[in-house]
Parts: structure tokens; C-alpha cells; sequence
């Protein structure tokens, strides 16, 4: 049995949770969220983790893992001190590792704890291909991410576009992955992912639109290399909890915990 502790109990963490209910060999012990939001947290654990408790922070418990589904402040916050204390660590705010110095930090305590910690694929596929190929060396890898306009509500790009009103594919942002994954914490996840398996953060180039034509979220990669090259579309169907997310995100992590939980990993 495989006691995790889960950091955010919004949409990837509740579809963690409502997947992993009838999975006898993971337990969710303890669910962290911000103070102000802990009443509402446990009126939702109650019914897919009954035995879990809800807490603002960690303490002194050891899980034998703890996953973050949360959002990028949560690394600093709760990841990295976990990870000095020897407690191994899954993440998928990957776009928080933009901020420069915040890699080595992870990896520095990580270090210090003599554990690790996994950057999950999330919402992205062929990150097992890219970071091979990297071996190899990679000469250029470009990220287009397409979502529906309202998925970039309280984004910037909502002050810069009418997005009710956009009626053709519009370009939102267009520069390096270190830049999206600032600007838009929220959806340029996927940007970093790719970034930190294949060409690093600031030579990997990244195009969003927001798309009144897709009802999906598209993401789209070109890589070159030595090993020869591959273009990937995904077309992620989106969270009825949060647009923004794509529902292959819960499902990635419901994999990975299946595959330290089980006997048998793929
Ligand atoms: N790698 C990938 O492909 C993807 C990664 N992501 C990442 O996953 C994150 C979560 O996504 P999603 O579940 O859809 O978002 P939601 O907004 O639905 O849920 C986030 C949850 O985390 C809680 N939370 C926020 N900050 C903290 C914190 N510092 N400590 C503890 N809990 C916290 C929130 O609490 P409250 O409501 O009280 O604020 C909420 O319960 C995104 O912000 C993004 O960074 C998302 C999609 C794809
Ligand atoms: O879920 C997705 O489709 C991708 C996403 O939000 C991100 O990259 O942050």
C-alpha cells in the first residue's frame, strides 16, 4: 500500500482522487490546501477519501510520496521543503521551474534528502522520446499550444483581446518557454515539460492561440535532432472543472501513482 499525501484539491486533485477511490493499494492520508479553503476541501475529501485529513500544511508527517496538483507557488512552499526532509515528490506545475535558480533548488534538496522528485508528463505525451533524443542532440523543438478562448480567461492575454469576441485563430503570445511559463502559470505547463526534457527553457520556442475553432486543448510539437525528428498533436478534451486543464493531466497522474503503487509499471 503506497500512503500518499496530496497538495491542491481542485480539478486534478478531486479526478486523482474519484479515479484512485477503488485502487486498494493507494491511500490519500492527507490533502494540503491554503487555510481560507480548508472547510470546502473537506466537505469534497469526505466522500473520495474518507480516512484522509485536510491540513494547510504538511507538518511532521513522512508519506511515502507526495504529489503537488496545485499550481506553481506550491513547489516553494511545499515541494522543496518535503524533498530536504527525504520525502519523495511527484509534480505537475512544471511552468514553476521557469523562475531562474527554482531547478537547481529542486534538485539541490532533493539532493540534501536523498530522494527525488518526478516532473510528471501531464497534459503532453512523447516526453520519453524527446528526452532520449536529447541524448543525442536536439537542434530545435517548437511548441504551438491552441485552446478555446475562454481557457484564457484571467490570463493576460484577457487585458491585450476582446476573447468573447475573437471570431479567427489568435496568436496570444509568441516567444521563449521561460516566458510563457511566467506569463501564463496556468496553461504553458506544457511548454516547460517540454522544455526541460529536450532544449532547456530559453531555446525552446512557443506559439499560443486562443482558438474559437477548437473545443479542445491542441498541442502541437516539431523536434529535430540527430535522431531524426517528429511532429506530435494532442488534442486534450478539457476538464468540465477547469477549462484550462486537460483531463489526460488527472489521467497521467493517476498513472503514475498506479505505477509506484503497483507491481507491475509501464
Ligand atoms: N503539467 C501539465 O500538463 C499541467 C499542469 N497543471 C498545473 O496544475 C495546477 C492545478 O491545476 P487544477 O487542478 O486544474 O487547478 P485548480 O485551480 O482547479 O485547483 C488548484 C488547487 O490547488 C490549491 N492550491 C493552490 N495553491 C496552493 C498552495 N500553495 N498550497 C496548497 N494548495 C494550493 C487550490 O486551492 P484554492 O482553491 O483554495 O486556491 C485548489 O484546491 C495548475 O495551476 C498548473 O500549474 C495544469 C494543467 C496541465
Ligand atoms: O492541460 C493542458 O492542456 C495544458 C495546460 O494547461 C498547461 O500546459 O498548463
Amino acid at each position: 500500500m503506497l500512503h500518499v499525501s496530496m497538495i491542491g484539491c481542485g480539478a486534478i486533485g478531486v479526478g486523482v482522487m474519484e479515479i484512485l477511490k477503488s485502487d486498494p493499494e493507494v491511500a490519500f492520508d492527507m490533502v494540503v490546501v491554503p487555510e481560507a479553503h480548508m472547510e470546502r476541501a473537506r466537505s469534497t475529501v469526505s466522500t473520495l477519501a474518507p480516512t484522509a485529513r485536510v491540513v494547510s500544511r504538511l507538518g511532521e508527517e513522512r508519506p511515502d510520496l507526495l504529489i503537488e496538483c496545485a499550481g506553481h507557488q506550491a513547489i516553494a512552499e511545499h515541494i522543496i521543503p518535503a524533498l530536504e526532509r527525504g520525502i519523495p515528490c511527484m509534480v505537475v506545475s512544471i511552468g514553476a521551474l521557469s523562475e531562474p535558480g527554482l531547478v537547481d533548488q529542486l534538485e539541490a534538496a532533493a539532493r540534501a534528502g536523498k530522494t527525488q522528485v518526478q516532473l510528471l508528463s501531464g497534459a503532453i505525451g512523447a516526453i520519453d522520446a524527446l528526452a532520449a533524443a536529447k541524448v543525442g542532440g536536439l537542434e530545435s523543438v517548437v511548441y504551438t499550444g491552441r485552446k478555446p478562448p475562454q481557457a484564457w480567461k484571467d490570463t493576460p492575454a484577457e487585458a491585450a483581446f476582446d476573447l468573447d469576441a475573437l471570431k479567427e485563430p489568435t496568436i496570444i503570445f509568441e516567444g521563449s518557454a521561460r516566458e510563457a511559463a511566467r506569463l501564463y502559470p496556468k496553461n504553458a505547463n506544457v511548454a516547460a515539460t517540454l522544455s526541460l526534457a529536450g532544449l532547456g527553457l530559453d531555446q525552446t520556442r512557443v506559439r499560443l492561440y486562443a482558438d474559437p475553432g477548437v473545443s479542445e486543448n491542441v498541442h502541437y510539437v516539431e523536434a529535430r535532432g540527430a535522431f531524426g525528428g517528429f511532429e506530435l498533436t494532442m488534442r486534450g478534451k478539457p476538464l468540465a472543472a477547469n477549462p484550462k486543464t486537460s483531463a489526460l493531466t488527472v489521467y497521467s497522474v493517476v498513472r503514475a501513482l498506479g505505477n509506484r503503487a503497483h507491481a507491475l509499471s509501464i
